[in-house]
């Protein structure tokens, strides 16, 4: 029975700082350590490490793969307040992101990406929602196969002045080239196309440039498991270079798209023919769409927020890999020499007949994903998986390096390997449709309702960029610059450190072709 007496002794030294630790305890211990979170019926959360994180900031794949290890194909981490589950196998994806899909589609409004660089906009930030749907169809009426067609000319004309660009920037072969620039303006010229029916001869333009400085800055902010920022309040209240950087980059994309749609309305109120873009299309519906001017600019900043680093980053990593590996480079040349020969480079009606330089482009996806840990998908409503509980507001993390580094699946998964996929005749976008998640020949472009809306201009762009180099060029590394397949930089998107190759032309048909398509008659842009 405890008593209480109106006359309080003083507290020993030893009673006060075990008092002091105890409390100290009480309240740094849930800072720390891991929550245990139980549903009525007694389900748990899924295992997961111990400790809290504010962030994880290097190759934070690595992390999830080795905690996969541990805990297993569903597990859960908590950073600062924020639970998530990481999936690190394709059925337990299947099931979660594509069957349960009304659950498992909307996006946590991260302070960084979300509420200060994105405001909820720009489709990849919109929570799942009426607004999402409404913007994915307005986007996705430039992006399927059949809108594609509509610009499928441009897409090849970029692929040609690539392939033209690199021949006489090294001298027909005699220089070595970096060749970021040139794949980097190759996939900004595609989504400046579908976006603003523009395209640039150099990346020097200023508002081009400052295109591409944003996108960049926003690869670099925007890591799903990487801000401090993102999962310690207090450090949202206060004015912190990250904050201050988030805010800049938000007032850039307004500024720049904003002055990018005004050339477009002032062509189209000029009466001149614009072709057909997102900024065209959205012009034209703003009203019927009741799209305010931050819509507008978030909108039509997305295909290059999101399509060119993305894109330009596989060829960057195709260019890496193939220069290393001389065996697959022969097979390729070998099989483009016997179907298509040399009077003609691959089009896209040879994809099916080159199935080669197709799964050459399905192992590249594979082995160097851009987004290891995809975008993460947020959870609506409370959930239980194989007796594991999900609450609501959980964050899903598509632990794509674990997924592609699945032994069953793919055999010496860290080799690379194009020969694991022959025989997959799919597009990307119809193997992700396959009803065995087993089947699927990578998640590269994510899963479910918020699968990449540009996979089908990605796939098309990666085919017409890399059958033609390979076509063109035999593509070798310097004796004295080894090329690092192992090291990436960026935090969101990987791309691989800078390096070097030649390109030698193949064949004399290689100048010939490239000066005779000189004239190629470019759409009126
Ligand atoms: C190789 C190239 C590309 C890769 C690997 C890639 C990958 C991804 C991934 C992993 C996601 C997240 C999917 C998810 O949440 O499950 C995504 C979303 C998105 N991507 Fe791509 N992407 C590529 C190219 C493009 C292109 C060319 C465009 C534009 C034309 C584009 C536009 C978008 C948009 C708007 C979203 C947000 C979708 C949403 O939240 O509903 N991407 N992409």
């Amino acid at each position: 029975m405890v008593c209480f007496s109106s006359q309080t002794t003083p507290l020993s030294a030893s009673r006060l700082s075990l008092l002091l630790v105890v409390l100290a305890l009480t309240f740094i211990f849930p800072l720390i350590f891991r929550g245990n979170i139980v549903d009525k019926d007694g389900h748990s959360i899924p295992p997961g490490p111990p400790l809290r994180y504010a962030f994880l900031r290097r190759y934070p794949e690595r992390a999830l793969r080795a905690w996969s290890r541990t805990y297993g194909p569903l597990f859960s981490v908590w950073m600062g307040n924020q639970l998530f589950v990481v999936i690190s196998d394709a059925r337990v994806a299947k099931d979660l992101l594509v069957s349960n899909g009304a659950i498992f589609s909307s996006r946590r409004q991260y302070f960084m990406k979300n509420q200060t660089i994105l405001r909820g906009r720009a489709i990849t930030a919109t929570a799942y929602n009426d607004t999402w749907r409404q913007h994915r169809r307005i986007a996705m009426q430039l992006l399927t196969p059949k809108a594609i067609q509509g610009y499928a000319s441009v897409l090849d004309y970029e692929a040609h002045i690539l392939i033209r660009s690199m021949y006489y920037e090294t001298g027909m072969g005699k220089y070595p080239i970096n060749p970021a620039h040139f794949v980097g303006r190759y996939a900004l010229n595609n989504m400046l196309t579908v976006s603003f029916g523009t395209r640039t001869d150099s990346t020097a333009d200023p508002l081009t440039e400052s295109a591409l400085a944003l996108a960049t800055e926003f690869m670099d902010l925007t890591g799903p498991l990487s801000n401090m920022v993102d999962f310690i309040e207090p450090l949202q209240w206060i004015p912190t270079s990250m904050r201050s950087r988030g805010r800049r980059l938000h007032d850039g994309i307004v500024d720049v798209y904003g002055a990018m749609i005004m050339r477009v309305k002032a062509r189209m109120d000029a009466g001149e023919d614009v072709p057909d873009c997102l900024v065209k299309t959205l012009l034209l519906t703003q009203e019927q769409e009741k799209l305010d001017w931050e819509d507008l600019c978030m909108l039509s900043a997305v295909f290059t927020l999101g399509g060119v680093h993305s894109t330009s980053g596989v060829i960057s990593w195709f260019l890496a890999l193939i220069s290393s590996h001389p065996e697959v480079q022969a097979r390729a040349h070998a099989e483009l020499d016997s179907v298509v020969g040399r009077d003609a480079w691959p089009g896209v009606d040879d994809e099916q007949r080159l199935p080669y330089i197709r799964a050459i482009i399905k192992e590249v996806g594979r082995a160097h994903s851009p987004f290891w840990l995809a975008t993460p998908h947020f959870s609506t409503e409370d959930f239980v998986y194989n007796g594991m509980y999900i609450p609501k507001n959980t964050g899903l993390i598509l632990n794509c390096y674990e997924i592609h580094h699945n032994e069953e699946k793919y055999p010496d998964s860290f080799s690379f390997n194009p020969e694991r996929f022959l025989g997959d005749t799919l597009t990307c976008s119809e193997s992700s449709k396959l009803p065995n998640a087993m089947d699927r020949d990578h998640w590269a472009f994510g899963a479910g309702r918020r699968i990449c809306p540009g996979i089908h201009v990605a796939e098309r762009e990666l085919w017409l960029a890399i059958s033609r180099l390979l076509w063109a060029y035999d593509i070798h590394s310097l004796p004295d610059e080894p090329i690092s397949l192992e090291e990436y930089e960026g935090e969101s998107g990987r791309t691989p450190l800078p390096y070097r190759i030649t390109l030698t032309p193949r064949h004399d048909r290689v100048q010939a072709l490239l000066e005779a398509e000189e004239e190629v008659t470019l759409m009126k842009l």
